[in-house]
């Protein structure tokens, strides 16, 4: 495959039968390409036997190239300069700083780090978080480091060229969520110490004594350079916030049995809590479950409506109620779909298409006692615990939606003309990046401070102390996540309005927004919620009015 060809090589291939382009000192052999290629033959014949890198990279992204070369390259040319692999006896870089020496799960030390890490990335201002461009922090250590360069290769080189697909097609081959299991990444979204007891599966660049809520972070936010929410949704969003529940507040047994299916990418769990009559207005769930005669189980009736991942559930973590209206009424089940009475049905969506949102109706389900997870009558509290994972989940991937567009809004003002002149070189092109930009670092600079403070902090304390700022950092992350939504799509113009292409990441971003400003708590409940909580909390600290 990896021939070398002279210039008058390639040339010599430039008629219909067969065909050679070059793209960047690499040869393609586009003959029996030419028939698909979404761009017209013709186009492809005007420049047979020729370099088309200037025509290719004013109609592409580097993702096409990503998806095409092992398709189509045949080679290089002779004028190529081979990069020399680094000689086998050079030194590992040094170490920024001294790790700690017993490092423990949450333990961030800060100063102890604050030395830049290397540059990592493509050195776009503000396309990455600041310290990945080599500025200091004192929240990240080299596993951090590490394990940023993990996830984006793999984010990189097997999701990211694929994601317009699946999103059309509204599904993610499932290999792709079972190595989710096998990378040892789906024990690393729990928010709660890494689970080695329920899992054979390690994270490769993290040892789990030293996973963090920083880890988790990164993961997230690699996940979501890909620039589609229907995936991010499809592998952590509905484990994501239907695991938590299970591991902290379930009995021992029922999570040995379950945990470990779901940890290897096996078994898959959801969230059910909201209906089509309640979503944000938890109290007033009416998924009902009684007791059975004999006090052995529950007998659920009811509906559930938007449940991310529900058509491929195993499980389903369910808000029901057992008592009286109310918040003092509710409790948690865990639902087996083996039991029988659940149906699911995929729901048409706006947006984030391969996350597989589902209508979920349960017809005298029978879920044994042992299945409660927390106390009866007391899963209001479970649930609440539970959304600051959630929304701190949805501000992670909001803040890098946000940078994807900016990114790719940014690239294109290099290569798109108008007027003689490249966009960037329009102040007011200028002035709508620069808009994005300050928006992106300051929620940014925020989530990574409450990530920080919930590090610090014991879950009880971090729900009570931390609701209000989260609630408000959500709202924060979607107002901008929309904001630069649009900015890019006004920037790419006609390319953003329709799908896939130059402009698809920004397109489909566009339609997912909703899909982050409505659930997990709306923008308008979330800013009136982060003043009423932070009001009764600092009530209790002593404020002076
Ligand atoms: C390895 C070679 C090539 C591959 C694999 C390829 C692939 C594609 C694909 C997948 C698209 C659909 C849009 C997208 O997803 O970006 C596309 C569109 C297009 N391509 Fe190519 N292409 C190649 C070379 C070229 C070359 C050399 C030219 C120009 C001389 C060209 C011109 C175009 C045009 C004009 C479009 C339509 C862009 C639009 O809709 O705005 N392509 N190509």
């Amino acid at each position: 495959m990896s021939k070398i060809f002279t210039k008058e090589d390639v040339a010599s291939h430039n008629k219909g039968e067969s065909l050679y382009i070059v793209i960047d000192e690499d040869v393609y052999d586009v003959s029996k390409f030419q028939d698909e290629h979404p761009g017209g033959k013709k186009i492809l014949q005007r420049v047979a036997g020729k370099d088309a890198s200037k025509q290719f990279w004013k109609y592409h992204n580097e993702g096409i190239l990503k998806k095409y070369k092992a398709q189509l390259q045949i080679g290089s040319l002779d004028t190529k300069k081979v990069e020399e692999p680094a000689p086998a006896t050079e030194p590992a870089p040094a170490p920024k700083a001294e790790p700690s020496p017993e490092p423990v799960s949450g333990d961030v030390k800060p100063s102890a780090f604050a030395e830049p890490q290397d540059p990592f990335g493509e050195l776009i201002p503000f396309a990455d978080p600041s310290w990945y461009q080599g500025y200091s922090s004192p929240y990240y250590n080299e596993t951090h480091a590490a394990f940023r360069e993990e996830v984006r290769q793999w984010v990189d080189s097997e999701l990211e060229p694929y994601v317009h697909e699946w999103d059309e097609g509204k599904e993610v081959p499932a290999h792709i969520y079972k190595q989710m299991g096998e990378r040892g990444y789906l024990a690393g979204l729990l928010g709660v110490k890494y689970p080695e007891e329920h899992t054979p599966h390690r994270v490769k660049s993290v040892p789990p004594e030293r996973w963090d809520h920083f880890h988790e972070m990164i993961l997230t936010d690699e996940l979501s350079r890909a620039g589609s929410g229907g995936l991010v949704w499809n592998l952590v969003g509905g484990y994501g916030i239907g695991c938590p529940p299970l591991v902290k507040h379930g009995k021992k047994e029922l999570v040995d049995r379950i945990l470990p299916g779901i940890l290897a990418g096996d078994k898959r769990i959801c969230l059910a809590i909201t209906e089509p009559d309640a979503g944000s207005d938890v109290a007033n769930l009416g998924c009902e479950a009684k007791l059975s005669e004999d006090g052995k189980h529950y007998i659920v009736n009811g509906e559930k409506k938007w449940i991310t991942n529900g058509i491929w559930a195993d499980y389903f973590t369910t808000a029901v109620r057992t008592g009286k209206p109310g918040m003092n009424g509710l409790s948690v089940l865990l639902i087996e779909r083996s039991a029988g009475g659940v149906s699911t049905r995929r729901m048409d969506c706006q947006g984030v298409l391969s996350s597989g949102t589902t209508y979920v109706t349960f017809e005298d389900v029978k879920v044994p006692v042992e299945n409660i997870i927390g106390k009866e009558n007391q899963g209001f509290k479970v649930i609440m615990t539970n959304f600051n994972h959630e929304r701190i989940g949805i501000v992670i991937q909001c803040v890098r939606f946000a940078r994807v567009c900016y990114e790719e809004a940014m690239k294109y003002a290099h290569k798109r003309k108008t007027f003689g002149q490249c966009l960037i070189e329009h102040p007011v092109i200028r002035m709508k990046l620069a808009h994005m930009a300050r928006q992106i670092e300051a929620t940014y600079n925020w989530m990574e401070n409450i990530i920080f403070q919930a590090q610090c902090m014991e879950e009880t304390e971090a729900m009570l102390k931390l609701g209000g700022a989260i609630a408000g950092l959500k709202a924060q992350s979607t107002q901008t996540f929309e904001f630069c939504a649009r900015e890019a799509s006004q920037i790419f113009g006609g390319l953003s309005y329709s799908r896939g292409g130059q402009g698809g990441k920004v397109e489909r971003l566009y339609r997912d927004v909703r899909a982050y400003a409505i659930p997990g708590g709306s923008e308008e409940i979330m800013l009136d919620l982060s003043m009423r909580q932070s009001l009764r909390v600092y009530q209790m600290f002593g404020m002076k009015l």
